[in-house]
């Protein structure tokens, strides 16, 4: 009996009978919930792959056929058939596999991003490469969900991959009916007329794609046949597998929320532990709060209503409750639309997933002045899902928004106060980003100057610290060492860090060096927007701004991730010591460099 670790590549897969393989099922699963339960991570998809996973392997030979995965949180089974079994139980751990295909990790994985809707293009441009090249023995092979093909990226592929019979894609569906709940829209209700007897196959056919299904999508031997049949057709084709998220566990086939869609690990996923409620649930607790009060306001989601906490306004207001599947630049258009008919939209998005709506924010929203509020949920570093999860962009890309007003809270109670601010806003869009896990304590300000919190006083004019959302903890740890030498600091939070306030030039203008600090992209982030309107005021103070530095992060811990890219007390304190007096000062030098995390992930 072939071993799970013993399995270096497909090609041991494909020397198995296809009874032996079939034996394989049962102890992935089990390897899988074994491992995910403890680590973390995506069980539900992944143990809905595992027929399938092992039948791709087995038809196509990886890596000179290409298998590529859309958003690849369900590519684990694909990583334990491709040599990484024994090194499973290291996902998503600094230094260990990541959570989604890693081209460093292996030759196999193809594509990194885990923003979904993306593999038909990236296979629609990989089939067009080879065609140009004249290659014809290498298959491209594109394995999407329900979810995502109603993302409109994919689309778009599909308008291209049809039109042209003699490039030939593999499109594989795996079809479980579901994103993190079931799959919404008119393609999921065709998906489920598909997946019937006798049903019409004209969707896809009369895109120019040949249609094979439904096919059974946990019996090998019927897949084998498909995609068999599928290579042979030298033309684009999709091969409609249907197969059940969370297959094989009882707690996940059970979970109708979301099927164990993505899991917290027992030794890598424990909650803070300081007893705050997450930030998704204050957002969440205050919004069905301002429901009731406000009928004009209604919630969008782009497939994830749960995990951006609009669960209780959802129970209480499901008439003002949208979800139009993973589909953030139509949720933002659609959302200006809805304002456009007098009511105040309130869309809540993962802070990474409104890249891909820019245009639809800046062009429709923005230059509408339309009243779009915008929640932006696991801003600055996730951590544990990788460099594409990081909310890392959003402070920099909303900078560029004209009109548009952006709130960094720094905990529970300026998060419940910048959403009621934010939705009472209705010449504009507005936006309300936080981190990911727990707020912790609230952080209360010992004074306000013209609407800024002043979170402490210095009793000198050395250093104005301006934390940003929740860095706040940070920024009064920094303050506390510099103060033991004898540094006189002011840290300030302006709460709502677009556009910046008159009141921080002012402060600025009376202090020798001006210090930001924030979790998210150093380049063109708040930080600049500040440097920049000092220097409009024409203020010789020197302000150094400290956020992530311009590079992808690799998968960790949000405190570990924070601490290598400078942002941890110690970190902070150290670098401006130096920047004030030029010397490095002993102790801060000898203290243990741990992230100071006043929010952990
Ligand atoms: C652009 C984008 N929006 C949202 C997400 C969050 N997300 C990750 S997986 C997932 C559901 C995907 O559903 P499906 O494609 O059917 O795959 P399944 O999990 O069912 O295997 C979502 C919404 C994402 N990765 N990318
Ligand atoms: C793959 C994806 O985009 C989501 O499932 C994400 O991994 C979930 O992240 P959280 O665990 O932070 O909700
Ligand atoms: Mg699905």
């Amino acid at each position: 009996m072939l071993s799970l670790e013993s399995i270096q590549g497909p090609a041991d897969l494909r020397a198995l009978s296809p009874e032996q393989a079939g034996l394989l099922a049962p102890r992935i699963r089990q390897l899988l919930v074994d491992t995910v339960t403890r680590t973390g991570g995506h069980l539900g998809p992944n143990l809905g792959v595992v027929e399938l996973s092992i039948a791709l392997h087995r038809v196509f030979e990886s890596p000179r056929d290409r298998i590529l995965w859309d958003t690849g949180h369900q590519a684990y089974v694909h990583k334990i058939l491709t040599g990484r079994a024994g090194a499973l139980a290291t996902l998503r751990q600094a230094g260990g596999l990541s959570g989604y295909p890693s081209r460093k990790e292996s030759e196999h994985d193809v594509i990194e991003n885990s923003h979904a809707s993306t593999v038909l293009s990236w296979a629609d441009g990989l089939a067009r490469a080879q065609g140009i090249q004249g290659v014809v023995d290498r298959a491209v092979v594109a394995v999407i969900g329900d979810g995502a093909l109603t993302g409109g990226m994919a689309w778009e592929a599909l308008n291209n991959i049809g039109a042209a019979a003699d490039r030939p894609v593999i499109i594989v569906l795996n079809d479980n009916t579901r994103s993190y709940a079931p799959t919404i829209g008119a393609f999921a209700d065709h998906l489920a007329l598909l997946r019937g007897p006798g049903a019409p196959k004209a969707l896809f056919e009369s895109l120019g794609l040949a249609y094979l299904g439904p096919v059974d999508g946990h019996d090998i031997t019927s897949l084998e046949a498909a995609l068999r049949r599928a290579a042979g057709l030298g033309r684009p084709v999709l091969v409609h597998c249907v197969t059940e998220k969370g297959r094989g566990h009882t707690p996940a086939e059970q979970d109708e929320m979301d099927r164990c869609h993505a899991v917290r690990g027992r030794s890598t996923g424990k909650a803070s532990g300081d007893g705050s409620r997450s930030w998704t649930s204050v957002f969440g607790g205050e919004l069905a709060e301002l429901g009731a009060s406000r009928p004009d306001i209604v919630a969008i989601t782009a497939a994830m209503l749960a995990p951006t906490g609009l669960g209780e306004f959802a129970r209480r207001y499901p008439d003002r409750t949208i979800d139009v599947g993973i589909a953030e630049q139509h949720a933002v258009t659609a959302a200006a639309g809805l304002a456009l008919g007098g009511m105040h939209p309130v869309v809540a998005l993962y802070a990474t997933f409104l890249n891909r709506a820019f245009d639809q924010l800046l062009l429709d929203t923005a230059l509408h002045r339309a009243p779009v509020t915008f929640v932006l949920d696991r801003a600055g570093v996730t951590g544990d899902d990788g460099a594409s999860h990081n909310g890392m962009w959003d402070m920099s890309l909303l900078q560029l928004v004209p009109g548009l007003r952006l709130a960094a809270p720094r905990d529970a109670a300026t998060l419940r106060r910048a959403l009621r601010e934010a939705v009472a806003v209705h010449d504009g869009p507005t936006a309300v980003r936080f981190p990911k896990g727990s707020t912790g304590g609230d952080i209360p300000a010992v004074g306000t100057i013209a609407g800024i919190d002043v979170l402490r006083r210095g009793g000198g004019e050395d250093v104005l610290i301006v934390s940003l959302g929740a860095m706040a903890g940070t920024c009064l740890e920094v303050a506390d060492r510099l103060t033991r030498h004898g540094f006189g600091v002011t840290v300030v939070d302006p709460r709502w860090v677009k556009p910046v306030a008159p009141a921080l030039v002012e402060l600025g203008l009376n202090h020798r060096l001006v210090a930001t600090v924030e979790d998210n992209g150093r380049a063109g982030g708040a930080g600049s927007a500040i440097a920049q309107a000092l220097s409009d005021a024409g203020a010789a103070t020197p302000v150094r701004t400290f956020g992530i530095p311009q590079h992808f992060l690799e998968h960790g811990t949000r405190a570990d991730l924070l601490a290598g890219a400078g942002l941890s007390a110690q970190h902070l304190a150290r670098a401006l010591a130096e920047i004030l007096f030029g010397r490095e000062i002993e102790e801060l030098e000898h203290q243990p460099l741990v992230a100071v995390e006043q929010h952990s992930g």
